[in-house]
C-alpha cells in the first residue's frame, strides 16, 4: 500500500476531459492526482501507424498515422481548436473534392452532395418521390430540432412526450417510402454523437436535441490533424509525470457523509487495486456507463445510477483501409459512400496530403456491428472491402493496410462515438448528468451541453468541472 498523500483533487479517467480538467486545476494551483485504467491517456483519442511495407522504397515516405478514434475538427470546435493550436498541431480541410456516391438498394449514383441528415449540393439522383418525401420529413424534423433548447432539453415544456418516443416512432409516423425512412435510420447510426444508436432503440428527444446543440449544418467533420488527433492527450499530459497513474482501475470512491460546501471538512478517498488515493475533491471523467463500474458510497441517488445502467455507448466499429494513393480521386469520385450497403453505411476519405496515402474511414455501426463483429476477422475484412468495392470500384480490394478499432469490446471505454439515451432516461435523470455527489464532480463529453460526443464537448466538460471544484475548493 502506498503512503498517504493527499492531493487537491484526483481525476479519474485520462481521456480529453480528465486531461483538460487536470491542466485547469493545476493553472489554478491546485494540486492533482489523475488516475487512469488503461495503460495509457487518451481514451477515445488514440492513433495507431499504418503499415507501409509495399508502398514504395522504405524511407522514402513520412511515418503516416491513423486516428482509430476520434479524427474530425469542427468550424465551430472553437476550445478544441485553440487547444490544438495551443501545441502546435496543424490541421488541413477534410478532403472531398469530386463526386459522392450512394448506394441504395440495386441503385447506384454519384452526386455532387452530400447528405448526413441535412442536404447539401445537388441531391442524389434517387426517384422524385422518395426524395420529396424524405425532404418533407426533414422539414417537419428541422421544426422540432428549432424548438428545443441547447442546453440539457429534459425542462422543455414538450420533453415528456418527446422523450416517451423513439426516433423510430417518430420515422414511420412521418415518411411513407422505404428511401426516406433509411435517410433517418442513416443519419441516426452514422451522425457524431448520437451514439450511434438504431432508431428503435435512442429516444426522439436526444436524436432532436442532438442536432440542436450538435448541429451538422456547423460542419462538424470540416478539418482533419496532420498526424493524426491521437497525439493530443500525450501532449496535454505531459507535466503531470509522478502526478498521473496509468493502468490501475479505479474500483471505489468513497467521501464523508454531509454538506461539500467551501470549508467542509474531510477527504475523499478513490481506491483502486494497487491502494487508495486521497484528495478535497474527485472529477470523474469518463462515460456514465463506464462510472457505472466504480462503487461509490455513500450510494449514488437513483437517478444517477439509472443514468450509469441506462446511458448506453454507441456501438460502433471504426475501420482505416489504406492505399498507395487516393486512387478514386482519378475517377472524380470525393472517397465518400453512403448507402444501405449490408455493412458500411458511412464512410469517407481521410488522407493526409503529406503522406500520399489514401485512407478511407469507415463505420460499422448499429445491428450491422453487432453481427459484423461476431465474423472472423478475414470474413470481417473481406465485408467491408466489398462495400467499399461497392462504392468506389474494384481497386478498393487490395489495400496496403486494413486496421479495425472495435470500440465496444474497449472495457474501459465501451463504444463509439458516445452514450446516448433510450426512451426516458433524459426525463427521469437528466438532473444527474451535472449534479454533484458530493465532492464528486461529472466531466466527459456526454455530459456537455454543447457538442456532446465530440472532442469539443469533452473539452467544455473538462472546464467546467475543473471550475466547479475551484469553486469548491476556493
Ligand atoms: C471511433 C470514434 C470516432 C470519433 N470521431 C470523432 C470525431 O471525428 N470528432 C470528434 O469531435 N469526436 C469524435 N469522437 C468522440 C471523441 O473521441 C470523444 O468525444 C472524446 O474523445 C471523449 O473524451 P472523454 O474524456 O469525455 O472520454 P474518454 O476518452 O472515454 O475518456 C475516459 C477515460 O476514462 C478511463 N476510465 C474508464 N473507467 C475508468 C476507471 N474505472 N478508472 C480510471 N479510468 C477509467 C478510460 O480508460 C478513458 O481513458 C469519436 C469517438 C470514437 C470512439
Ligand atoms: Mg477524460
Amino acid at each position: 500500500m502506498k503512503d498517504v498523500i493527499v492531493k487537491d483533487v484526483i481525476v479519474v479517467g485520462a481521456g480529453l476531459a480528465g486531461l483538460v480538467a487536470a491542466r485547469e486545476l493545476r493553472r489554478a494551483g491546485l494540486s492533482v492526482q489523475v488516475i487512469e485504467a488503461a495503460p495509457a491517456v487518451g481514451g477515445r483519442m488514440v492513433r495507431a501507424p499504418l503499415n507501409q511495407e509495399g508502398a514504395g522504397p522504405a524511407g522514402a515516405r513520412p511515418p503516416a498515422w491513423i486516428d482509430l478514434g476520434g479524427q474530425w475538427v469542427g468550424a465551430t470546435h472553437s476550445r478544441f481548436r485553440s487547444l490544438l493550436e495551443a501545441h502546435g498541431l496543424r490541421r488541413f480541410p477534410s478532403p472531398h473534392d469530386g463526386e459522392t456516391v450512394l448506394c441504395f438498394g440495386s441503385h447506384r449514383c454519384t452526386f455532387s452532395g452530400f447528405f448526413q441528415g441535412f442536404p447539401e449540393g445537388q441531391p442524389p439522383s434517387v426517384p422524385r418521390a422518395d426524395w420529396q418525401d424524405a425532404m418533407q420529413a426533414l422539414e417537419r424534423f428541422q421544426e422540432l430540432v428549432a424548438s428545443l433548447p441547447e442546453g440539457h432539453p429534459h425542462h422543455h415544456p414538450d420533453a415528456d412526450a418527446l422523450d416517451r418516443l423513439s426516433f423510430q416512432d417518430w420515422i414511420e409516423a412521418h415518411t411513407h417510402t422505404p428511401f426516406a425512412a433509411w435517410y433517418f435510420a442513416y443519419f441516426c447510426r452514422a451522425v457524431g454523437f448520437l451514439g450511434p444508436a438504431e432508431p428503435d432503440q435512442v429516444s426522439l428527444l436526444h436524436v432532436a436535441w442532438g442536432q440542436r446543440t450538435a448541429p451538422q449544418g456547423d460542419h462538424p467533420e470540416e478539418e482533419l490533424i496532420h498526424g493524426g488527433a491521437g497525439q493530443l492527450p500525450a501532449l496535454l499530459a505531459g507535466g503531470l509525470e509522478d502526478a498521473l497513474v496509468l493502468g490501475e482501475p479505479v474500483r471505489a470512491i468513497h467521501q464523508p457523509e454531509g454538506p461539500a460546501g467551501p470549508g467542509a471538512e474531510g477527504t475523499v478517498t478513490v481506491t483502486t487495486d494497487n491502494g487508495c488515493h486521497h484528495g478535497r475533491a474527485v472529477i470523474v471523467a469518463m462515460p456514465p456507463a463506464m462510472a457505472g463500474a466504480i462503487r461509490f458510497s455513500p450510494a449514488l441517488p437513483a437517478d444517477r445510477r439509472a443514468l450509469h445502467k441506462g446511458m448506453a455507448m454507441g456501438r460502433c466499429t471504426k475501420v482505416l483501409v489504406a492505399y498507395r494513393s487516393p486512387w478514386w480521386r482519378q475517377a472524380g469520385l470525393a472517397g465518400i459512400g453512403i448507402g444501405d450497403r449490408p455493412w458500411v453505411e458511412l464512410c469517407a476519405d481521410s488522407s493526409d496530403p503529406e503522406t500520399g496515402l489514401g485512407v478511407i474511414a469507415a463505420f460499422v455501426a448499429g445491428r450491422r456491428q453487432e453481427r459484423w463483429s461476431a465474423l472472423g476477422p478475414e470474413p470481417r475484412r473481406a465485408a467491408v472491402l466489398e462495400d467499399l468495392a461497392a462504392y468506389f470500384g474494384p481497386m478498393a480490394l487490395e489495400p496496403l493496410d486494413y486496421v479495425e478499432k472495435d470500440w465496444p469490446r474497449e472495457p474501459f471505454v465501451g463504444g463509439a462515438f458516445a452514450g446516448w439515451m433510450p426512451p426516458g432516461l433524459w426525463t427521469g435523470s437528466g438532473d444527474a448528468l451535472l449534479r454533484p455527489h458530493g465532492r464528486v464532480f461529472w466531466a466527459g463529453t456526454e455530459v456537455a451541453e454543447r457538442w456532446p460526443g465530440f472532442f469539443e464537448g469533452a473539452v467544455a466538460s473538462g472546464e467546467r468541472a475543473a471550475a466547479e471544484v475551484v469553486a469548491l475548493l476556493g
